[in-house]
């Protein structure tokens, strides 16, 4: 047997997608020696199969979805809308690989002899071993180490019934065509946004959730709207009952007793799982690097600077667990990098407020603390809550975008914005300015004060902000 090879590097960063590669440029700052160790293939889970590639399918069941409702306007397509899956789809991958395209030049201009190809794991805290992609093993030893591995979909076992007709996001994204059918378990983040473009493209959609939540919503009016106006588009049961799962030769038939208490059978050509996330910690023999680990196996970090119960580990991205959304690993990887790189001069990184979109439609946002976090403050009135509905809101009717309802929190006794959550139009835009007057720390008499156009969605905003001003002096 051949003597294993050893390298010794000062920082080492493992996983190159968006939390790797800003870690690497980062440490790089202050240190030549980093080298980045990545087992699968460059381009990034985001441009990938994740952010764009979806936000690509969706654009595609928006025009079509426009030009399906356009009569109300008075205008008219003659012979109703005509769809080309493979049309569809060759776009969603030629721009997907437009966007890969733009990462991997960034991976080219870093020099060959900082990439490592291969899946590490610790051996120690202080050193990985490396089984290369090409075969044989390399062992790094590392001064310190950056964890960025990621996370990949969680499939519950159930699910394996469907065998080969069980897919996930990465897997539609290689689709030449779309299905008739499919079933979505999840109405997560990805189920939404996957599950509704894919019926306004034709495909039929079931969607089967547990345990009743719809999206990350966490306020129950909010909750209550969205799940209600999902439902009038397709299948929706967030708290399904399936009893059965089944390959058969057409597809899969899934068996479930409906919200009627009806027994119904489907039959789709696949089984979309959408359950949620893991953390890719369990392939990084983690328990050699003697870390101090939460409930789920992932490290505990200081989300200032990214730092583990090993100081000279950090962590950064999805597989933190902490906020798993792509500003948030770019964030956290320059974090991270700065002080692996810097190390022991440790410092906190940048924190922003908390934004998060999904880009349904209507739109979901999320800003700041949650209704959920905010619940026993509001039970005892030390928050207050005001609302809007956009269904009579001016600029929302002229564009047929009349959907939805925004709810604001605020604290009463100082009258600061604590946060927001909203189904409806322009939800993406609405996010960003409620999340830069939440990391502004205003309060809402001051963003009352800001100037809103007119006609424009944000007026819904600011009958929003007047609500709750009107509690706060209550
Ligand atoms: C369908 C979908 C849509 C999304 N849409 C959005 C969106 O619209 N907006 C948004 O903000 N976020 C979105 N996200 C989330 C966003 O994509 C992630 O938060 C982000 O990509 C995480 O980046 P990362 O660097 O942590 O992980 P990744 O980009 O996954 O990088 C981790 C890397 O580590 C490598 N690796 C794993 N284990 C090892 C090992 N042992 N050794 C070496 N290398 C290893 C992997 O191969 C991978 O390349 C979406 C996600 C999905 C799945
Ligand atoms: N627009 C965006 O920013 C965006 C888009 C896609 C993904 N993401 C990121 O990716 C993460 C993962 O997304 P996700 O949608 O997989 O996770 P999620 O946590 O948002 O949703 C998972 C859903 O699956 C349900 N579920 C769990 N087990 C189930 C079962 N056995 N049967 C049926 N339903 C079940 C859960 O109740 C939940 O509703 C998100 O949290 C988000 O951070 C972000």
């Amino acid at each position: 047997m051949q003597p294993i090879r050893t390298i010794e590097k000062e920082v080492v960063v493992i996983g190159s997608g968006t939390a790797g590669l800003a870690a690497y440029r980062a440490a790089k700052q202050s240190t030549d020696s980093v080298v980045t160790v990545e087992s699968g293939a460059y381009g990034t889970t985001c441009a990938r199969v994740g952010c764009m590639p979806s936000k690509l399918l969706i654009a595609a069941a928006e025009a079509a979805h426009t030009i399906e409702h356009s009569n109300p306007f008075g205008v008219y397509s003659k012979g109703g809308v005509e769809i080309s899956p493979e049309a569809v789809m060759d776009r969603v991958k030629s721009e997907r690989d437009r966007f890969v395209g733009f990462v991997l030049e960034g991976v080219d201009n870093i020099p060959a002899e900082d990439k490592i190809q291969g899946r590490a794991k610790f051996k120690d805290s202080h050193t990985l071993s490396i089984n290369l992609n090409e075969g044989g093993q390399l062992d790094v030893k590392a001064k310190r180490i950056v964890i960025a591995t990621g996370s990949r979909p969680n499939i519950p076992e159930f699910f394996k019934q469907a065998k080969d007709r069980l897919v996930v996001n990465d897997d539609i994204f290689s689709w030449n065509t779309l299905p008739k059918a499919v079933a979505v378990f999840g109405p997560g983040v990805i189920g939404l946004e996957l599950g509704q473009s894919m019926k306004r493209l034709g495909v039929e959609v079931h969607m089967f959730g547990a345990g009743g939540k719809v999206g990350p919503i966490t306020d129950p009016v909010v909750h209550e709207y969205a799940e209600k106006t999902f439902a009038e588009e397709f299948y929706l049961d967030p708290k399904a009952n399936v009893s059965s799962i089944q390959r058969v030769d057409d597809g899969v038939e899934i068996q479930f007793t409906d919200k009627q208490g009806n027994e119904q059978t489907i039959l789709v050509n696949y089984l979309v799982a959408a359950t949620g996330r893991r953390t890719n910690t369990d392939n990084l023999a983690i328990e050699n690097a003697a870390l101090d680990l939460d409930a789920f196996g992932v490290p505990v970090a200081d989300p200032r600077t990214m730092q583990t119960s090993q100081s000279h580990i950090f962590i950064a991205g999805d597989v933190s667990n902490q906020l798993p959304l792509l500003h948030e690993a770019a964030d956290q990887g320059k974090i991270a990098g700065d002080n692996a790189g810097a190390y022991p001069d440790i410092k906190p990184g940048l924190r922003r407020s908390p934004i998060s979109v999904v880009f349904s439609d209507p739109q979901i946002m999320m800003v700041g603390s949650t209704y959920q976090q905010l619940a026993e403050q509001i039970k005892a009135g030390d928050v207050v809550t005001g609302d809007v509905s956009f269904e009579n809101q001016g600029r929302s009717r002229v564009m047929l975008k009349n959907k939805g309802v925004l709810r604001i929190y605020a604290e009463k006794a100082t009258g600061q914005l604590l946060g927001a959550e909203m189904i409806g139009p322009s939800a993406e835009n609405i996010a960003h300015l409620l999340a830069w007057a939440h990391q502004q720390a205003m309060t809402i008499d001051q963003m009352l004060e800001m100037p809103f156009y007119h006609p424009v969605i944000e007026e819904g905003v600011r009958t929003a902000l007047r609500d709750t001003a009107s509690k706060i002096t209550a």
